[in-house]
């Protein structure tokens, strides 16, 4: 059943704050300018993972000041729930990763098996290289692989269920300018 208004309310009124969004504002800036060293002159086709890697991305993309093709997909495995499931497509890329480096956007690395299923799915597809960039990487030892990271990440987080800069709690909150924690979880 949906949260009432109220019940909405009292859940970012009683989270805990993990980082303010001048801390989120300064992550951003220091990705943007690793994956700028990285990627500049390399015609970049980056992926925004939709919906949580909708506003990291279009922070992050008017911050990488170089010639890139900026395209969406959307895969999801938590829905409205706090832990996750099976990965469902409910979009596919249409659009031909043979011999590029390809870049995929999200809001977090939580065990990681989203982002590893879109990687493998875009080599599968023909790209050379696939890169990874998330805001948070939430740190706990149920990685999908052991030590598994992207590689450009704005902040370690602690494990705890987050909603904000993209980051939902069943289904809102992705507004949230900055990173939460839910109270009790
Ligand atoms: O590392 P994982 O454990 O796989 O979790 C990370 C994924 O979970 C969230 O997506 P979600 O399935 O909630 O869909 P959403 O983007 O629509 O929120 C998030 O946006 C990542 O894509
Ligand atoms: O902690 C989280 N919050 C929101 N969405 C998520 N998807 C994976 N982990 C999380």
């Amino acid at each position: 059943m949906t949260d009432s208004h109220d019940e909405l309310q009292q859940v970012f009124d009683e989270a805990d704050c993990l980082c303010t969004e001048q801390e989120v504002q300064a992550a951003i800036e220091r990705m943007a300018a690793a994956i700028t060293d990285t990627l500049k002159g390399r015609d970049p086709l980056l992926f925004c993972v939709m919906n949580g890697g909708l506003i990291l991305t279009g922070q992050l993309l008017t911050r990488l000041c170089f010639p890139l093709q900026a395209e969406y997909l959307h895969a999801t495995r938590y829905r409205q729930e706090t832990t996750g499931g099976i990965l469902e497509w409910k979009l596919r890329p249409d659009v031909d990763m043979h011999g590029r480096t390809v870049l995929i956007v999200d809001d977090i690395l939580d065990e990681g098996t989203t982002l590893n299923a879109i990687a493998d799915y875009c080599i599968a597809q023909g790209a050379d290289e696939v890169l990874t960039a998330v805001l948070v990487d939430k740190q706990h030892d149920r990685k999908a692989r052991p030590g598994l990271k992207a590689d450009f990440t704005g902040l370690d987080v602690e494990d705890r269920f987050l909603f904000g800069y993209g980051m939902d709690y069943k289904g809102y909150w992705r507004n949230a300018p900055g990173i939460y924690a839910v109270k009790g979880l």
